[in-house]
C-alpha cells in the first residue's frame, strides 16, 4: 500500500529536503497532475498538498516561514516543486535577470506570459504567483482585469502581483472582487526605478515609513491576500507584518516577514549584476558552468570529445561494406 497524501499533516513543513524528496517519491501521480496548462505526462509527479491562499493564510497563523522563489522556465519550476517551494513566482525581473533588458519596465504581457506557461507546467503544487508587467494595470481598471484574467488563462497564474501603494486599492478591490486573488508589492518598487531615482531603500524617515504602512493596511482593506515587502528597514517589515492578518513576503525587509522571496538567478549566482545587499548567494551556479564549458569548449578544440568507445555509434561491418559497394 502506497502512501497518501492524508498521513501528513497538512501545513507542517518538511523537516529537510531529504524528507520532502522522501515524501514525493512515495506519492504515485494523480489525474489532476496532468490538467494543467500545457501538461506533460511523461513527467508527471509533484512534491505535496497543493498550496493555497488558505495554506498561507494558517503559515502565517502558525508562524511556519513561507519560501517563495521566482522561477521563468519549465525546469526551475520543476525544480521549485521538487524542493518544496511555497510560492513559485514568475517575477519581471525575468526581464534583467533571464532576457537582458536592462529595466523591467521594458517587458511585455505577451514574454512573461510565454515564460508564465513554462513555470506552470513544471510547478504544480507550489501557489503560482505572476507578476503583472509595467503597463499592464496603469491604464484602468478594465484594463487590469483584462490582463489579469491573460495571466490566469494563458499563463497558468493562481494569483497576480503588483506595485504600487493605495493608488492601486480601486483596482486590488475589482480584482478580488472578481475572484482574481492580488499580491500586492510595497517599498522599493523596480517598475518606478526612474521616479525613485534608482533602487533605493524606502521607509527609512518616519514619514516614509508611515506611507508604507498606511499602503499595506489600504491594501489588505482592498482584498490583498498577500504583500510583498522589498528592500525596507527590518523594524518596518517586523511591524507591518504584525499588524495585517494576511502574510508578508519579505526581500530585504529583515527576517520578521512571514515568508521570504529570492531572485533564482541572485541566489544561485548566475547574475552578473550588482548584489543588492538583501541577496544571500546559497550556490555558485556560475563557477559550475563557466568550467563546464570551458573544458568542453577544449575538449572540443583538442578533439578529445566525443570518443568513439563510448560516445559513438557503431555500425556492422557487413552493412559498411554493402555502403561502400554501393556508391557509384
Ligand atoms: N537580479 C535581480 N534581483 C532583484 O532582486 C531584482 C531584479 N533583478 N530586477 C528587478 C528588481 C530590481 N531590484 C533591485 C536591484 C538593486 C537593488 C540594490 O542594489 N539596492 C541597494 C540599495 C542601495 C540604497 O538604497 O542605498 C542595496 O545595496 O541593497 C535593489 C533591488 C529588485 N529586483
Ligand atoms: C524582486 C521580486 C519581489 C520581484 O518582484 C521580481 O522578481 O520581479
Ligand atoms: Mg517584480
Amino acid at each position: 500500500m502506497v502512501k497518501t497524501q492524508s498521513l501528513r499533516p497538512a501545513l507542517k513543513p518538511f523537516p529537510s529536503i531529504s524528507a520532502a524528496r522522501r515524501w514525493m517519491s512515495v506519492r504515485p501521480p494523480d489525474a489532476s497532475d496532468n490538467n494543467e496548462v500545457g501538461a506533460t505526462p511523461s513527467l508527471a509527479f509533484v512534491g505535496r498538498k497543493k498550496v493555497t491562499i488558505q495554506h498561507l493564510r494558517q503559515m502565517k497563523q502558525s508562524e511556519t516561514p513561507i519560501a517563495m522563489v521566482t522561477a521563468y522556465d519549465f525546469p526551475t519550476g520543476r525544480a521549485c516543486e521538487a524542493s518544496g517551494v511555497d510560492i513559485t513566482f514568475v517575477g519581471d525581473s525575468l526581464a534583467q535577470v533571464c532576457l537582458g533588458y536592462d529595466s523591467t519596465t521594458k517587458l511585455s504581457l505577451d514574454e512573461i506570459i510565454h515564460h508564465a506557461r513554462a513555470v506552470a507546467r513544471g510547478s504544480k503544487n507550489p501557489f503560482l504567483v505572476v507578476d503583472m508587467p509595467f503597463g499592464s494595470y496603469h491604464v484602468s481598471c478594465e484594463d487590469a482585469v483584462r490582463n489579469a484574467v491573460r495571466l490566469i488563462q494563458e499563463g497558468g497564474a493562481e494569483c497576480v502581483k503588483m506595485e504600487g501603494g493605495e493608488e492601486l486599492a480601486p483596482t486590488v478591490r475589482e480584482l478580488t472582487r472578481m475572484g482574481i486573488p492580488v499580491m500586492a508589492h510595497l517599498g522599493l518598487l523596480p517598475q518606478r526605478v526612474s521616479s525613485l531615482s534608482g533602487y533605493r531603500v524606502q521607509g527609512k524617515d518616519a514619514a516614509s515609513a508611515r506611507a508604507v504602512y498606511n499602503s499595506a493596511l489600504a491594501l489588505e482593506d482592498a482584498g490583498a491576500c498577500s504583500i510583498v515587502l522589498e528592500a525596507i528597514p527590518h523594524l518596518l517589515g517586523t511591524h507591518i507584518t504584525n499588524k495585517l492578518s494576511v502574510p508578508t513576503i519579505g526581500i530585504g525587509a529583515g527576517p520578521n516577514t512571514n515568508g521570504q522571496v529570492l531572485v533564482w538567478d541572485d541566489l544561485m549566482t548566475r547574475w552578473e549584476g550588482r548584489k543588492a545587499k538583501f541577496v544571500r548567494r546559497f550556490a555558485d551556479v556560475r563557477k559550475e558552468e563557466t568550467k563546464g564549458l570551458s573544458e568542453y569548449v577544449n575538449a572540443v578544440k583538442a578533439r578529445a570529445f566525443p570518443d568513439i568507445a563510448n560516445e559513438s555509434y557503431e555500425m556492422d561491418e557487413a552493412e559498411w561494406r554493402q555502403f561502400l559497394a554501393g556508391l557509384d
